[in-house]
């Protein structure tokens, strides 16, 4: 695609581990960063897309081929003390790939997609082929890559110096992410009207869309570092939330066992995407990576009782085995019907509820927030027992 002129002043690389080498403009920091290309297929919600903690280690590529129209929203909007449209403080993602970057147009919009990434950092590459890399993606599996942002009138990294930048870091299998984004000490969030529960949650990255859903259902959340034991998390709390978050769910061993621990503890436990993953592996089912992964807020999930299908949102590389699952002592609960993948778990008395898909959505469609009813539900059902 011939670049023309880039009205960012800014020109971009972006190298993959398999030799393909993508130029285009750059937008946002000038800066070199290493990460998995993964894709969405969402075709709005990048405020929160970006900002969701399980996108850290990762190099973001849209394939709705316009982000930025509606421009960054301002972070006065509040919902129950919690930002409205992000999922989380910072940018998480490592780059952002998109195919055109239009200037942006609308009410609620503080800055650009450009300004925002210049002032968190991050380096973005635009007008590219994202179509082509989606592709390439989908029928080759995820891959690393190195993307690099600087100015036009500057001599460009070289390939060489990029290649060795990326053979030389380590691969996002190998490295643990969640203890990056997850807080350092407790921090408790308080609904606005009645506490009807509190819940503590093992944070290993969460998603504030899922604080939302907790917090408007009158749920107080006490967030926990990632590496917090059992005991704490069950000490004084009506039920447990175990959280989404980054990266290989195979090297959280030790979140794995306090998983399978408040599992068993008898009291209501939520578990949503890495948490589910947490709680399958410490009960003794088993992970796969998947070849592509399920990013987008258009995927069907089937609830397997009632036939029931959703449109759900999506973002998980790994997923759990079906066959592994009677051992671990779990039931399926949601399937995706495109590609069979397992998309929900629960125990058999129907305790602990776990989804592989984000029913709290942001971005995305609100089909399966009604999980949030059915985990406060649980919670006032254990408490009269
Ligand atoms: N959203 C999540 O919690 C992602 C879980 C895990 N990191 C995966 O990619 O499968």
């Amino acid at each position: 695609m011939p670049l023309l002129r880039c009205r960012t002043g800014l020109r971009a690389r972006l190298l993959l581990a398999d030799g393909i080498a993508v130029e285009g403009c750059g937008f946002g920091a000038t800066t070199t960063r290493v990460g998995e290309v993964v894709f969405t297929t969402a075709m709005t919600g990048y405020p929160e897309s970006l900002t969701d903690p399980s996108y850290r280690g990762q190099i973001l590529v849209e394939t709705h081929p316009m982000m930025g129209n509606y421009g960054v929203p301002r972070k006065s909007r509040l919902y129950h003390g919690i930002l409205l449209d992000y999922e989380s403080d910072h940018i998480q993602v490592e780059g952002f790939v998109v195919a055109e970057l239009p200037k942006p147009n609308h009410y609620a919009s503080a800055m650009s997609l450009h300004e925002w990434l210049r002032s968190e950092g991050v380096p973005g590459i635009y007008r590219v082929d994202t179509r082509f890399l989606v592709k390439r993606i989908r029928e080759h599996g995820v891959v690393m890559g190195i993307i690099s942002v600087y100015n036009e009138d500057e001599e460009p990294p070289s390939w060489d110096e990029l290649a060795r930048k990326l053979v030389s870091s380590k691969t996002y299998d190998e490295r643990v992410f969640a203890l990056e984004v997850s807080p350092r000490e407790p921090i408790t969030h308080k609904p606005e009207g009645r506490v009807r529960a509190r819940v503590a949650m093992l944070d290993c990255g969460v998603k504030y869309g899922i604080l939302r859903r907790l917090l408007e259902r009158g749920i107080e959340v006490t967030r926990y570092p990632c590496t917090t034991p059992a005991w704490q998390l069950l000490e004084g709390y009506d039920a447990v939330v175990l959280s989404n978050g980054p990266g290989n769910p195979a090297l959280l061993r030790d979140q794995a066992r306090v998983a399978a621990e408040v599992a068993t503890s008898g009291k209501p436990v939520l578990a949503i995407c890495l948490g589910m993953q947490l709680l399958a592996l410490g009960l003794g089912a088993r992970a796969y990576k998947l070849p592509y992964g399920h990013r987008g807020v258009n995927k069907p999930v089937v609830e397997l009782d009632t036939g029931r299908c959703m449109v759900s949102t999506h973002n998980h590389g790994y997923a759990i085995d079906w066959d592994s699952l009677d051992d671990a002592g779990l039931v399926p609960w949601f399937r995706q019907p495109d590609d069979g993948t397992l998309e929900g778990v629960r125990t058999r008395d129907g305790l602990v509820i776990a989804t592989q898909f984000h029913p709290e959505a942001g971005p995305g469609p609100w089909d399966s927030t009604w999980v949030f009813d059915l985990f406060l539900r649980l919670i006032e059902k254990t408490r009269t027992r």
